[in-house]
């Protein structure tokens, strides 16, 4: 069986940075002219950008190793090695970022969004950069820093309203056809749908997603068939619209057990017990499953569940569905509460002291008050583990409200980390709406800028 595609371990690489060179200027007559050596150029950084041209993680299954190009080495007459070119890699809106052990990264919401997976190395100063007054002409050049390697993992929760949930087969993937532009393969064989669809539909003023997710069976839950894959799928919707197979020509079955067992699975994976459903009696253009809908159709009203007869074949009742499901969707998208969160945009910068704790000790937060600037460097962290892990932590523990009762003001200093371990950045809480608090327009917002480099 093909494999369902929406997680992928990838293995980055950025690029090392360029060795500086040592060498001395030569001319004729001038037998001791200076250091001359140029710096290395930087290696490339591996980013990932979100593309909504991209819709699923394939690229990334057949091809699972991405390295950035290596910065040039410096040569001499003072010229630079050229920096690595950043390897972009595309990836679809909602594609989740964690670390091997689960740990969440980056949440990339948003055309543009950008999270920096890996950081090219700095090239090494070259000895014109390196000379001094005490040493005139060194004699030797710095390396260029290896390029950070890391293994994470991609995984695409699609963001739809409206998820499509029923057994294989029940006529998922040809609603969504039928009821939108979107146009998913379909075949009359289990497990057809190996990535989820997503449609567009318009009824009246309301617009809306529509998700075709792989068919569920019994034990999806425990991750049976595509259970998993798929339920990590609905999570994200805001609705549930219960396909349940008329014509089914299997004994064991019938449109009632078929929503049990649905509704089981949905149970015992958690969560989804609150999201509205509608049900849609599918393939009533087969006289039986009309009578087979008429017949179970009172029980299902009587459990409180509206519920419409449609055909995918024969268009019939679309209308009817569609618009039953923008109502649902205008209902939920006007219960969902206007969250303001406050949104962290973190840039490196000069310490600031005297230091002030703002978490009970041993928390790695700190907020630095006025002072002379020094650099604190960073070593164990790379750049984007710092990021990843503020931006969690943030949310975790309510951070930004904590900053602000201990008194942080924008453009407070935030430091994480400790000692020559610690990553500074400007704290700049704003006001945001939604769930921007791990990204902002850009998601670039997030990533750190390395330590200027000293040229002179
Ligand atoms: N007669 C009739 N057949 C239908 C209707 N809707 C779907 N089918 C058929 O049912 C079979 C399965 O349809 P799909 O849309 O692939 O079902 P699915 O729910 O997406 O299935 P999975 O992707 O495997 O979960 C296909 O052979 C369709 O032609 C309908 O309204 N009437
Ligand atoms: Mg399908």
């Amino acid at each position: 069986m093909t494999t369902f595609v929406d997680r992928v371990v990838l293995h980055a690489s950025a690029g090392s940075g360029g060795h500086g060179c040592a060498s001395i200027h030569r001319e004729k007559f001038k037998p001791l002219g200076g250091p001359d050596g140029g710096d290395g150029g930087d290696g490339g950084d591996v980013v990932l950008v979100v593309d909504p041209q991209v819709t699923t993680l394939l690229d990334y299954h057949h091809g699972p190793h991405r390295h950035a190009d290596n910065g040039k080495p410096g040569q001499g007459s003072n010229r630079d090695g050229a920096n690595g070119t950043t390897l972009v890699l595309p990836v679809p809106d909602g594609t989740v970022v964690t670390t091997l052990d689960g740990e969440v990264l980056a949440d990339l919401v948003g055309a543009g969004a950008t999270y920096v997976i890996a950081q090219g190395g700095r090239g090494g100063l070259g000895n014109a950069a390196l000379a001094s007054t005490k040493r005139k002409a060194p004699g030797f050049a710095l390396l260029g820093e290896p390029g950070t390697a890391r293994d994470v993992v991609l995984e695409l929760k699609t963001v739809a309203d409206i998820a499509l949930v029923g057994f294989p087969s029940a006529g998922k993937s040809s609603l969504v056809g039928a009821l939108s532009a979107a146009k998913p393969k379909i075949a009359d064989y289990p497990f057809t749908t190996l990535v989820p669809n997503l449609g567009v539909v318009e009824a009246g003023e309301v617009r809306f997603t529509v998700a075709d997710v792989p068919g569920l069976i019994p034990g999806a839950s425990e991750g049976k068939g595509l259970g998993l894959e798929f339920l990590r799928h609905v999570e994200r919707c805001a609705a549930l619209v219960h396909v349940l197979d008329c014509a089914t020509l299997d004994p064991g079955r019938d449109p009632l057990s078929d929503l049990d067992v649905i509704e089981a699975e949905l149970a015992s994976y958690g969560g989804l017990q609150d999201r509205p459903r509608l049900v849609a009696l599918n393939k009533v253009d087969v006289p039986e499953a009309r009578d087979l809908a008429d017949m179970v159709r009172p029980e299902l009203e009587a459990r409180g569940l509206e519920v419409v007869e449609v055909s995918a074949a024969s268009r019939e009742g679309l209308r009817e569905l569609s618009f039953a499901m923008a109502r649902v969707v205008a209902r939920a998208r006007a219960e969902a509460p206007a969250v303001e969160v406050t949104r962290t945009v973190l840039r490196p910068r000069p310490v600031k002291g005297p230091e002030f704790s703002v978490t009970p000790e041993g928390d790695f937060f700190r907020v630095l008050g006025e002072k002379p600037w020094r650099w604190v460097r960073q070593t164990d962290f790379s750049n984007d583990e710092a990021v990843g892990y503020l931006a969690d932590r943030l949310a975790k523990l309510g951070v930004e409200e904590e900053l602000v009762a201990k008194g942080a003001t924008p453009g407070s200093t935030v430091v994480i980390g400790e000692g020559d371990q610690a990553v500074v950045f400007d704290w700049e809480p704003t006001v945001e709406t939604g769930a921007e608090l791990l990204h902002g327009p850009r998601g670039s917002d997030l990533r750190l800028e390395p330590e200027p480099r000293r040229r002179r």
